[in-house]
């Protein structure tokens, strides 16, 4: 039985996995540039964040109806389920599908046929949290949002994420205060490829309540001192951060740093489909490379839930939390 955690930092969309993409493909008469799965798979080699979203932005026009958002969702929550995970909160880019003509409802009602069945079928909780793209326009985020007004009851919160380098969490800022006024959670990726100083923004001007990556903290002592002080949580994405180059191997990567600093570090797959590897994957992937013991992995664990947005349901995370300390590694 694997370690059970939550899963903070899941872009659905990049659970895309090269068979479904053919399948979708084939259901919905949509031509891939790609010869079969293998040469799909082949293309998986990136030099960064920008060369990664890419291809993940292109493979989306796979994706079309409400059931093609239900079985993507559906077969994440089965594989996370197999690896451990007992509680996902998930990102999904309403732009990128707005802008192929892709009603938000078709998205978030897709979804939701999975994630409404999810906890009986797969045994994971859920929630859902609406990314904006930074590299579009802060008007095209605030047309998202009043967009996402019929909805909002499937949505626990709002995220920022794409190309992150000169897209600073200020220009966000109107977005995020509307958002905040609307009682939704606030959560934002900064300091994967950006600096430190946009991780201090997403705090400040945006009120993040969550940094996703915020890998560059490093760089910065004083930074690190407030996120310690603050206990503001990281959802850090190992396997991604060596796909992506934000680290040159995964023996190199921050994580024993971080957790000795006393940073609250969680342990993500950000999009599992392209940077090998699921939650437990991570998990595994850190162990190994890192050489984390167990109560290095019982806490990042423990982490999860305590970065969690389950203030609603209290007796969830203890019982969540009961599971970790119970858990004994084989
Ligand atoms: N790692 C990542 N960083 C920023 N935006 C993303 N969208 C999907 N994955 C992402
Ligand atoms: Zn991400």
């Amino acid at each position: 039985m694997p370690l059970p955690k939550a899963e903070l930092h899941l872009h659905i969309e990049g659970t895309l996995e090269p068979e479904l993409a053919f399948e979708l493909a084939e259901r919905n008469g949509v031509r891939l540039p790609y010869a079969d799965t293998e040469a799909l798979r082949g293309a998986y080699r990136f030099d960064d964040l920008r060369s990664f979203l890419d291809l993940y932005y292109g493979l989306m026009a796979v994706l079309r109806t409400e059931r093609d958002f239900e079985d993507l969702a559906n077969a994440y929550l089965a594989r996370a389920a197999a690896q451990g995970v007992r509680h996902a909160e998930i990102f999904f880019d309403p732009q990128a599908h707005l802008s192929r003509g892709v009603a938000l409802g078709t998205v978030v009602e897709g979804l939701w046929r999975a994630l409404e069945r999810s906890e009986a079928v797969h045994g994971v909780s859920t929630q859902l949290i609406m990314c904006f793209l930074r590299d579009e326009s802060a008007a095209s985020a605030l047309e998202t949002l009043d967009a996402a007004k019929p909805y909002l009851h499937r949505i626990t919160g709002v995220g920022l994420d794409s190309a992150e380098v000169g897209h600073p969490p200020v220009k966000f800022r109107e977005v995020y205060e509307a958002a905040a006024a609307l009682g939704l959670r606030r959560v934002a990726h900064a300091g994967e490829e950006g600096p430190p100083e946009y991780i201090t923004e997403a705090l400040d001007v945006l009120g993040a309540e969550r940094i996703d990556h915020g890998l560059r903290c490093m760089e910065d002592p004083a930074l690190v001192a407030r996120l310690v002080r603050e206990r503001v949580p990281l959802t850090l994405c190992p396997l991604s951060n060596v796909r992506l180059r934000a680290v040159d191997a995964l023996a190199e990567h921050p994580l024993p740093a971080m957790l000795d600093a006393g940073l609250l570090c969680t342990v993500n797959s950000d999009d599992p489909a392209y940077f090998g590897g699921y939650a437990g994957d991570n998990f595994d992937a850190v162990r190994t490379a890192l050489g984390l013991d167990e109560d290095r992995l019982r806490e990042l664990a423990r982490n999860s839930f305590t970065a969690s947005f389950l203030e609603h349901d209290e007796e969830r995370r203890a019982r969540y939390l009961a599971e970790v300390e119970a858990y004994e590694f084989g």
